[in-house]
């Protein structure tokens, strides 16, 4: 079975539409539009596939009520925007679905959400309940309180992510162009391309920045799609039926062969940024890479940065190179006095609660020796998969990262 063939015959599909499919310039939502989208999905659920639909579009449609002529550059107003426009889009699908007797159900989630065990186990229940009672959930990112440091900011690598959290057989993106192009689609000399099957066909291909109202343009759609590791399509959201049924329309990414990652080192390695640098000594880089350990703080030989515990920090070895990226049960500030000193004298010096990691390794990805693109291998000594205990016990105490102040 072709992988176009197996887009049709998907039985649990992730759709994501972009901002720029669902609200026109003016910054409101285009009915028109959101209309004939929802015929589509309606149709295919009316096969019997399930359907979970990720919408963008909350603070384009946002922009408009509160008399915004372009997308806010600063996040408060981006909130603002996104808290007015997210009402009005869930108003419109319910209304718009609610032409076919369908319900829908509203899903808002973070960054965290994908990463912390308890909600993401909470998050892939309610999908599931929400599926099993027929109800199409429609998830965006919880853009109102998500913060500029953890944080999608586009719904591409979001939408790869639920595709991995209710184990969708496909993922559809919708944007307004309606494939990939070699170069920007407006130039001359771009051309489409029809399949993706490999870093070496993204090697000539320039991704370029969003359009007016997106986020993250072809660089996070490339990235969604090798996250997703299931077969992707890129098209517009005139071609969705098209897409739906696996004709030759859009770019289609195929899977790479290999073991996938765990939905949190996904969202670790491709879904944030580190937010400082930790510098590890030939010992602590073997620990965390080689074997997979927690970083303590006897290995910490430097630190670069302002984080607070709970960020997201680069692990650098000896030449600057980063090597991993976690989440830091430590401010910046209190790293430079635990640098170097073992656990015990930590907690003998300072007190029991010193006694923690810099990282958990359960909150640390390697990226070092990551697969290229594409090609993904499974990773040596891979630490376990989701859902599986942890090979070796968890530590007495912060197994999670301290929570951010
Ligand atoms: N190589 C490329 N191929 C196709 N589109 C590209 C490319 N580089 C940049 N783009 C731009 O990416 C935009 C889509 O990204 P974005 O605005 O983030 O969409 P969405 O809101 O659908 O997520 C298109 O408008 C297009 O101009
Ligand atoms: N969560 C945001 C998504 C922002 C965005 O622009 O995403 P996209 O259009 O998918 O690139 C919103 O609803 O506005």
């Amino acid at each position: 079975m072709s992988e176009r063939e197996a887009i049709a015959k998907a039985r649990r599909i992730v759709v994501k539409a972009g901002s720029s499919s669902l609200t026109t310039p003016d910054g409101v939502l285009d009915a028109g539009r959101i209309d004939a989208l929802v015929d589509v999905l309606a149709a295919r659920r009316a096969d019997g596939t399930e359907i979970v639909f990720v919408s963008s579009g909350a603070i384009a449609a946002g922009l408009g009520p509160l008399g915004l002529t372009r997308r806010p550059r600063d996040l408060a107003t981006q909130q603002a925007a996104a808290s007015v426009g997210q009402g009005q889009l869930f108003a419109r699908y319910t209304s718009s679905f609610a032409r076919h007797a369908m319900t829908v159900g509203q899903v808002l989630l973070t960054a965290d959400d994908m990463m912390r065990r308890s909600h993401h186990r909470n998050a892939q229940r309610t999908l599931a309940q929400l599926l099993a009672l027929g109800v199409l959930p429609i998830v965006n990112e919880n853009d109102t309180v998500a913060t500029d440091e953890i944080r999608f900011g586009d719904n591409d690598r979001l939408a790869a992510l639920v595709a991995h959290l209710i184990r969708a057989d496909a993922l559809v993106l919708l944007s307004d162009v309606d494939a990939l192009y070699t170069g920007d689609p407006r130039l001359p000399g771009s051309r489409r391309l029809t399949d993706v099957r490999g870093p070496e066909d993204l090697r000539d291909v320039r991704l370029g920045g969003s359009g007016r109202v997106g986020t993250g343009g072809m660089v996070t759609k490339v990235e969604a799609a090798r996250i997703a590791g299931i077969p992707v399509v890129l098209t517009n959201a005139a071609s969705a039926a098209e897409a739906l049924a696996g004709d030759e329309v859009g770019t289609l990414f195929h899977p790479a062969e290999g073991r996938r990652m765990s939905t949190r080192d996904l969202w670790l390695a491709h879904a944030t940024t580190g937010q400082g640098r930790v510098m590890l000594d030939p010992g602590a880089v073997e620990a965390v890479v080689r074997r997979r350990k927690s970083l303590l703080p006897a290995g910490v030989t430097g630190v670069e940065g302002d984080f607070a515990a709970g960020d997201p920090v680069d692990l650098c070895d000896a030449a600057g190179r980063v090597v991993a990226r976690g989440l830091v049960n430590y401010d910046a500030s209190e790293i430079p006095d635990l640098m170097g000193r073992s656990t015990r004298w930590l907690a003998r010096e300072l007190g029991a609660e010193y006694e923690r990691e810099v990282i958990h390794r359960d909150y640390l990805v390697v990226l070092a020796g990551e697969p290229e693109p594409q090609a993904a291998q499974p990773r040596e000594g891979a630490r376990h998969r989701e859902g599986a205990p942890p090979r070796e016990a968890a530590p007495k105490q912060h197994a999670a990262p301290r929570q951010r102040r």
